[in-house]
């Protein structure tokens, strides 16, 4: 009798993407898995490609060779609405939140109905993850600090229910203590069953958040493994991180 396979896609797997902005080529052939409910790092200095990798996954560079599998189905060469249909919520490096609207109607504009197999989120689940934006819920977009904007951006993206997310630099340009309020957040996430890949310059603070880390250096893999084997091994941290 045939063997049945019980094992379930990854639920991100990035193959051999290859990907240019105009004439410049810059990922050659960049592979990565998420796996269901892990968060991992992706990191590399300014300029590496991670912000490029996360807009491939999100259709928004053009590819021109590869795959990326959301839960074993291809959907490179999807529409960027189709691909967030499919589960993914995509937090920008540039927070894109809207100034002019208060707190609570950013959250309203990010509303998607439920998602089989997603955690469900509603404004006041995320008002207590979120406490800063609670007290604020009435405050233009405009009126928050950096640091709040990009609480905003993620929480607004989480109001889609997705099951996985990309965060583009979630530390970045953010006052310290609110880069440790943002690693309880991911850690909340991660509790919450949500898969997330992060792009980040911050060892420190992808080691704190993350099961596993990948490091990308002019479009290509360098590094894959874990923190304690990239610890014992200072020499690739002093080669591809900014450390
Ligand atoms: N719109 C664009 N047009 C042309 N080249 C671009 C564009 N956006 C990025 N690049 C180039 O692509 C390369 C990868 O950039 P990318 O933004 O993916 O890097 P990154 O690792 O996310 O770094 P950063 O932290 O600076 O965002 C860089 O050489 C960058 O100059």
């Amino acid at each position: 009798m045939a063997a049945c396979s019980t094992r379930r896609a990854p639920m991100l797997e990035i193959d051999g993407l290859t990907a240019r902005y105009g004439r410049a080529q810059i990922l050659n052939g960049v592979s990565l898995t998420l796996g269901r409910n892990e968060v991992v790092a992706l990191l590399g200095r300014n300029g590496a490609g991670k912000s490029t990798t996360m807009k491939s996954v999100m259709g928004l560079v053009r590819q021109t060779g590869g795959s990326i599998r959301l839960d074993g189905t291809n959907i490179l060469g999807r529409a960027s609405h189709l691909i967030c249909r499919a589960g993914i919520g995509y937090v920008p490096e540039d927070r894109r939140i809207f100034g002019e609207l208060t707190v609570e109607e950013n959250l309203e504009v990010g509303r998607r109905p439920a998602r089989e197999g997603a955690p469900h989120w509603s404004a006041d689940h995320l008002f207590q993850l979120f406490p800063n934006l609670a007290e604020r819920r009435q405050n233009l977009g405009k009126q928050l600090s950096g640091g709040e904007q990009q609480m905003l951006s993620i929480a607004r993206t989480l109001m889609g229910n997705p099951a996985l997310v990309l965060l583009d630099e979630p530390s970045e340009g953010i006052a310290p203590v609110i880069v440790e309020q943002m690693a309880n957040v991911i850690s909340e996430l991660k509790r919450e069953g949500l898969s997330v890949l992060l792009s980040e310059q911050n060892l420190h603070f992808a080691r704190e958040v993350s099961d596993r880390a990948y490091i990308i250096e002019k479009g290509t893999m360098r590094y894959e493994g874990d923190f304690a084997d990239l610890d014992a091994r200072p020499e690739v941290s002093a080669q591809y991180l900014a450390v």
